[in-house]
C-alpha cells in the first residue's frame, strides 16, 4: 500500500508536484497517469526517497522510505532500465546489487529465471536490446521478493512483443498480492494494463478511480446508427437537436441516447439495422476531463502518436 498525502514538490518556480494524494493498494495494477512532465517521475522518486518532498508525505505500507528497514525487500523499482554498468553480466550486475543490499546470492538465478534472462545471463549488458535491459531492470526491482513494486514508463520505446510481455508479467506480480504502480503517458497501454488509475496533469491530480469507472465517467456519450433512410433519419435526429456526423454507411449520434433514437425512428416508421451506444476510449476521457490542459494523440503505440503537451515552464 502507497499513501501520498498533500504530497508537493517545487524546483525553484516549478511545482512539479501540488497537493497530491492518493492511495495505491495491493493485488491489483494502478497506472499513474499523465502527459509528459506532469510530475509522475518526481513522485516515483519521492516514493523511493531519493527526493524530498517540499511539503505533504508519501509512505510504503505506513513508513516514509528513510523508515524501512529493509527497504529493497519492501519496494523495488524500475526507473531507468539503462542504469546498468554497460561491461558487467546480467548475473554480475544482479550478484553486486544483491550483495550490496544483503540479499541471498541464490535470489539471482530465481529472478533471471522470472524474468527470462537465464540464456543471457552471461552477457554483457551494455549489449542488450531495450526490451532485455527492461527485463534485467525487473529482475533488479524483484531481488528483495518485495510487496510494492514502481515502474516508471516500463514500456517506453519497446516492440509489441515487449510491451505485451510487460503487461502480463504486470498482471501477474499483482496476482501474487503484490501492490504495482506504474507510470505511463500511454493511455491505450494503460486501459488494458491498470485495473485502477490516478490520473494527474501539471503536477495536480486529476482522478483516481477505476479504469472503468474513468471512462464511463467522461467518455462521450454517442450512439452508432446504421439504417436504409439514413438522410431521412439524420434529418430527424438533427430537428430533435443531436449532434450527428456521417460514418461510412453510418451515423454517429451524441447529445441524444439510443432509447431516444429508438423512439424517434418508431415514430417515423423508418428501418434500423444498427443502433449501439459507443464507449469512449480512455484517450477521451482523458481529454473531457482534464479540459485544455493536455493534447492527446491516439491511436498508435509509437512516440509520434504519443502525448504531445508537456507542462512548458
Ligand atoms: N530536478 C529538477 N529540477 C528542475 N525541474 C525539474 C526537475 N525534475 C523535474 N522537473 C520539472 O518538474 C516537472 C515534472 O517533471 P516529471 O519528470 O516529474 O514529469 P513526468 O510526468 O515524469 O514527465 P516525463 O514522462 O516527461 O518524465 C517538469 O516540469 C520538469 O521539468
Amino acid at each position: 500500500m502507497i499513501e501520498a498525502e498533500g504530497l508537493t514538490k517545487r524546483y525553484g518556480k516549478t511545482v512539479a508536484v501540488d497537493q497530491l494524494s492518493f492511495s495505491v493498494a495491493a493485488g491489483r495494477v494502478t497506472g499513474f497517469l499523465g502527459p509528459n512532465g506532469a510530475g509522475k517521475s518526481t513522485t516515483m522518486r519521492m516514493i523511493l526517497g531519493l527526493d524530498n518532498p517540499t511539503a505533504g508525505r508519501v509512505s510504503i505500507g505506513g513508513k516514509r522510505y528513510h523508515e524501512l528497514k529493509n527497504p529493497l525487500r519492501t519496494v523495488g523499482a524500475l526507473l531507468d532500465a539503462k542504469w546498468v554498468h554497460p561491461n558487467r553480466s546480467a548475473r554480475a550486475h544482479l550478484a553486486w546489487m544483491a550483495k550490496s543490499n544483503k540479499i541471498a546470492a541464490s535470489r539471482v538465478d530465481e529472478v533471471l529465471d522470472t524474468v527470462g534472462l537465464t540464456s543471457v545471463a552471461g552477457k554483457r549488458a551494455g549489449g542488450f536490446s531495450l526490451g532485455m535491459s527492461q527485463r534485467l531492470g525487473i529482475a533488479a526491482a524483484l531481488l528483495g521478493d518485495p510487496e510494492v513494486l514502481l515502474f516508471d514508463e516500463p514500456v517506453n520505446g519497446l516492440d509489441p512483443e515487449g510491451i505485451l510481455w510487460i503487461r502480463k508479467f504486470m498482471h501477474r506480480l499483482a496476482d501474487e498480492g503484490r501492490t504495482v504502480f506504474v507510470s505511463s503517458h500511454l493511455l491505450s497501454e494503460m486501459a488494458l494494463t491498470a485495473s485502477e488509475l490516478v490520473v494527474i496533469g501539471r503536477g495536480k491530480l486529476i482522478s483516481q478511480s477505476s479504469t472503468k469507472d474513468f471512462v464511463a465517467r467522461a467518455s462521450e456519450n454517442t450512439v452508432k446508427v446504421r439504417s436504409p433512410q439514413l438522410p431521412q433519419l439524420g434529418q430527424l435526429l438533427t430537428n430533435a437537436s443531436a449532434q450527428v456526423t456521417a460514418d461510412d454507411d453510418a451515423l454517429i449520434v451524441s447529445d441524444l441516447d439510443s432509447a431516444k433514437i429508438g423512439e424517434i425512428a418508431a415514430q417515423h416508421g423508418i428501418v434500423l439495422h444498427e443502433l449501439s451506444p459507443l464507449q469512449g476510449s480512455l484517450e477521451q476521457a482523458f481529454m473531457q476531463i482534464t479540459g485544455d490542459s493536455v493534447e492527446y494523440h491516439t491511436g498508435l503505440e509509437t512516440e509520434a502518436a504519443q502525448i504531445l503537451a508537456p507542462t512548458g515552464q
